[in-house]
């Protein structure tokens, strides 16, 4: 069996508690695509029969020869399943990959002082001195985010929710901070066809920022250079914004055939008035360091020589402030508008799924990848 079919998830165990939704197992389906780990045959068996019991009810395929080893145990394990209704074939799925995802988080650790943690392949995550640091590590892409880096953020996200740092840093490697979704993204097409990709890649994008949204401790993004889509328009959720004065702040949706996604539709119009929020998120207007903290957008700019050595020294003197204070006041800030904020980012995931089917965001794509255009 295809480890690949059998994809890891982590979902939030409130979510498992009640009831499984459709759009729960729709996203335990569409994040066990990333598996990186293999679960073993016995779980994988497991996972196969659930998912087909909830998709399609009990099984009614003749049974395959005794020497389709594979197959065979394939149609063993739905069979034994009975007549268990659909639906609660799917909540045992969503609660069994609920399982898998807590064991795969509680195996990323508790990030040691002064170490790297291992286990990312397109991150570097650190945990020193009461911050953690989440450094998206594609230099030589302009740290674009592929799908698998996604599902890494989000579990980086969800470990350092729980570890022992008080502050959580979001940062580039190389001279971008973030180039935005990797376009590249679009071209990887499953089964199902383009319809099914971009309602994969909604849930992807929901859950995602979904992340942010419910992320307890400070967040503070350390923009090192430019930063292009979803990694501006998540700037939003975070709580501190510090940025290099060699960043700029750029969302080309329309250019892209594409629509604002990361809750800013509602965020940006809130930090810098609906004016200036248009002009960025229907025009894409590129905003420098400086326009973006005149803004509100950004927090602080500091000159590029020294914007290491000032943040850091900055960031250290506050991760020695009282940890629960800081998540108590950050809740206190943010828990007013969770509701809000999700229901935002389901609107705006949602619509950009119908986006990413048209024309207009397909030519301006293929564009890219052909090289005719750049930002
Ligand atoms: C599932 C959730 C979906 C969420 C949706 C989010 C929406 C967005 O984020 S929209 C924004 C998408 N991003 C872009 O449109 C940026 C595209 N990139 C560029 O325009 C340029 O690469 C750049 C202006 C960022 C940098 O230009 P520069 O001339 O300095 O460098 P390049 O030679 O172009 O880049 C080096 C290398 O990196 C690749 N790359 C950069 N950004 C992306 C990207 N977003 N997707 C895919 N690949 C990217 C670029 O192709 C180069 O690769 P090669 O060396 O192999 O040619």
């Amino acid at each position: 069996m295809q480890i690949s079919n059998f994809p890891v998830l982590q979902m939030h165990k409130s979510q498992t508690a009640m009831r499984a939704s459709q759009k729960d197992f729709e996203s335990a389906v569409n994040q066990m695509k990333l598996l990186t780990k293999d679960p073993g045959n016995e779980m994988k068996l497991k996972l196969y029969a659930l998912y087909k019991q909830a998709t399609e009810g009990p099984c009614n395929m003749p049974k395959p020869g005794m020497l389709d080893l594979i197959s065979k145990a394939k149609w063993d394990a739905w069979s034994a399943l009975g007549s268990l209704p659909k639906e609660t074939a799917k909540q045992n799925y969503v609660e069994l990959v609920s399982s898998l995802s807590s064991s795969a988080s509680s195996s990323q650790g508790k990030p040691d002082a002064d170490s790297k943690q291992p286990g990312y392949e397109t991150l570097v995550v650190t945990s020193e001195n009461g911050i953690t640091k989440i450094m998206l590590n594609r230099p030589t892409k302009k740290n674009a985010i592929t799908t698998q880096m996604y599902q890494e953020i989000m579990l980086a996200l969800e470990a350092a929710a729980k570890d022992d740092s008080a502050i959580t840093v979001l940062t580039g490697n190389g001279d971008y901070y973030c180039s935005g979704n990797d376009l590249n993204n679009f071209t990887d097409i499953p089964p199902g066809g383009v319809e099914e990709k971009a309602k994969n890649s909604a849930i992807l994008l929901r859950d995602f920022v979904g992340c942010f949204i419910d992320f307890p401790k400070p967040l503070i993004a350390v923009v090192n250079g430019p930063a292009v889509g979803i990694s501006v328009t998540l700037l939003g959720l975070f709580d501190i914004v510090y940025a290099s004065d060699r960043a700029t702040f750029h969302t080309p949706f329309s250019h892209l055939g594409q629509s604002p996604e990361g809750c800013s539709s509602y965020m940006f119009p809130k930090i810098m008035g609906s004016a200036k929020a248009a002009e960025m998120l229907i025009f894409g207007k590129k905003l420098t360091a400086r326009e973006a903290c005149a803004q509100g957008l950004v927090t602080e700019v500091f000159p590029d020589s020294t914007f290491q050595k000032e943040v850091w020294t900055r960031l250290k003197a506050y991760s020695k402030l009282p940890p629960n204070a800081m998540r108590i006041s950050k809740q206190l800030i943010r828990n007013v508008e969770k509701e809000k904020l999700h229901a935002i980012n389901s609107e705006e995931s949602s619509v950009l799924q119908g986006r990413w089917l048209s024309d207009e965001c397909t030519n301006a794509i293929m564009n890219f990848l052909s090289r005719k255009a750049k930002l």
